[in-house]
């Protein structure tokens, strides 16, 4: 009951109301009030209606009949920002031709290095996207605009989206870049503009509320499966070997619960939110590892960068340029405490110790992220031509949704230790 009366408002704004009659020909228009539920199950719409009289719903992405913006007089920019992630480039492409080749829009401007592109102090020239110049870069990791971190002035931003006639705006990244296409959004409201601020979600690690997919986690996942068998056949490669896999998380622990169950070789799944202690307690990691070894002579353990920051005497103050916490890293410092453990309780091991992060990260996307990346950026299209405004394109309950910034960015998801995935990972990964 708790959770439905904390359902907040999924309004989404709107520039003005559509009137064009939409180019697109050969589709499917849903109608302007089609929605996805946000309840999960039956139990939680007869709790809302029981409670509040009502069934709160998301605006349901998708092409409609009639359009706000006039594609001839049209031009739209995308930018991306934040860390990489598999599939930027996919999705890059998927919006210029959407944009160009279904809409007809002359003209699409690549903004350089996220937010700084659209700063002239930093003197980056946009590039001209076009369906010839974006046909190939789906086939590569990483984005071919470039991206950056650090906050720019909205005021300054928007004055060249003005210069630049941009009337679409698409800002592909994660909370923080989502939270400054808000900004923007709120600036062109304030100066009357009817300019689109339309939000993409990037996330490797899958952290943004309300929308329970997001692009390039399962390829991050999918690639870290070869590292967990490596970690696996080098831990049973030694007496006593222990396989450590450090991947990025750096509050949300689902690349490492995921991963985990992808490839069942992992015994240990450390992640931020269900904390664990070293020697003592319930969750010891230590004592459990030791009657582990005895046992089978091998270990494996994926530890989330943001996992075990409490057991750091002090805690990390650096900060990254767009001021995220940059934690103390877990991996260097469990491979240390764990050699040295091993050293004191006179068990002869050794510690393999993989990084993968940068690698997964860079990776271009594999095939049913391909997939997700293509539809989500026809429905980021669709969505701007229709003139809405400081939206995120979301995935709810297995469709297509329309977001408030606001409501995506209020906090950031993470692992419910109560739920059916954190239960399988128990279950998949032995208590010894
Ligand atoms: N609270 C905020 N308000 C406005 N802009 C922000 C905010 N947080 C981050 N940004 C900007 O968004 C961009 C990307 O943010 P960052 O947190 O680095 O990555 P991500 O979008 O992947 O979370 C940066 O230019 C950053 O300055
Ligand atoms: O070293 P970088 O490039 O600043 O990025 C590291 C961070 O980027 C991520 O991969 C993604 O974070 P963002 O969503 O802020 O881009 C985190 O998991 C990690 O903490």
């Amino acid at each position: 009951m708790e959770i439905m009366m904390q359902i907040p408002d999924l309004t989404v704004k709107h520039l003005g109301a559509p009137t064009i009659p939409s180019p697109l020909t050969g589709v499917k228009f849903i109608p302007e009030n089609a929605t996805v539920i946000y309840a999960k199950d039956v139990n939680e719409v007869e709790e809302e209606l029981k409670n509040t009289g009502k069934i709160s719903a998301f605006e349901a992405a998708g092409p409609r009949e009639k359009i706000y913006h006039d594609p001839s007089w049209t031009h739209a920019a995308i930018l991306t920002a934040g860390g990489l992630c598999p599939g930027l480039n996919d999705v890059i492409k998927g919006l210029t031709r959407t944009l160009m080749l279904r809409y007809n829009v002359p003209i699409v401007f690549g903004i350089r290095y996220g937010y700084q592109g659209l700063n002239p102090a930093f003197g980056y020239e946009p590039m001209l996207l076009t369906p010839d110049s974006v046909d190939s870069i789906h086939e590569d990791g990483g984005t071919v605009l470039g991206s950056s971190r650090g906050r720019q002035d909205e005021t300054i931003m928007v004055e060249t989206l003005k210069r630049m006639n941009i009337k679409l705006l698409f800002c592909i990244g994660g909370d923080g870049t989502l939270r400054c296409a808000h900004d923007i959004a709120l600036e062109v409201e304030r100066r009357g503009l009817n300019i689109s601020v339309i939000g993409i979600p990037k996330t490797i690690d899958n952290d943004i509320n309300y929308i329970d997919k997001t692009f390039g986690f399962e390829t991050a996942v999918y690639a870290t499966g070869p590292v967990i068998s490596a970690a696996h056949n080098e831990a049973k490669g030694a007496p006593n070997g222990i396989g450590l896999i450090h991947v990025m998380g750096r509050d949300s622990g689902f690349i490492a619960a995921y991963a985990t169950l992808a490839n069942t070789h992992v015994n240990y799944c450390l992640i931020p939110e269900d904390p664990f202690s070293l020697y003592d307690g319930e969750h010891a990691l230590l004592p459990s590892l030791e009657r582990r070894l005895k046992l089978r002579k091998h270990a494996v353990i994926i530890v989330s960068e943001g996992a075990g920051q409490h057991l750091f005497k002090e805690d990390s103050e650096k900060r990254d340029k767009s001021g995220n916490k940059l934690h103390h890293n877990i991996g260097e410092f469990l491979r240390d405490t764990i050699t040295s453990w091993g050293k004191e309780s006179n068990i002869d091991l050794t510690v393999k110790y993989f990084d993968p992060s940068y690698l997964i990260r860079s990776l271009p996307s594999n095939g049913t992220d391909s997939v997700f990346c293509e539809m989500l950026a026809q429905h980021a299209v669709h969505c701007a031509m229709a003139g809405c405004t400081d939206v995120v394109i979301g995935h709810w309950n297995d469709r297509f949704t329309y977001v408030p910034i606001p409501v995506a960015t209020s906090s950031r998801k993470k692992v419910d230790i109560e739920s059916g995935l954190w239960d399988s990972v128990k279950s998949a990964t032995w208590k010894y």
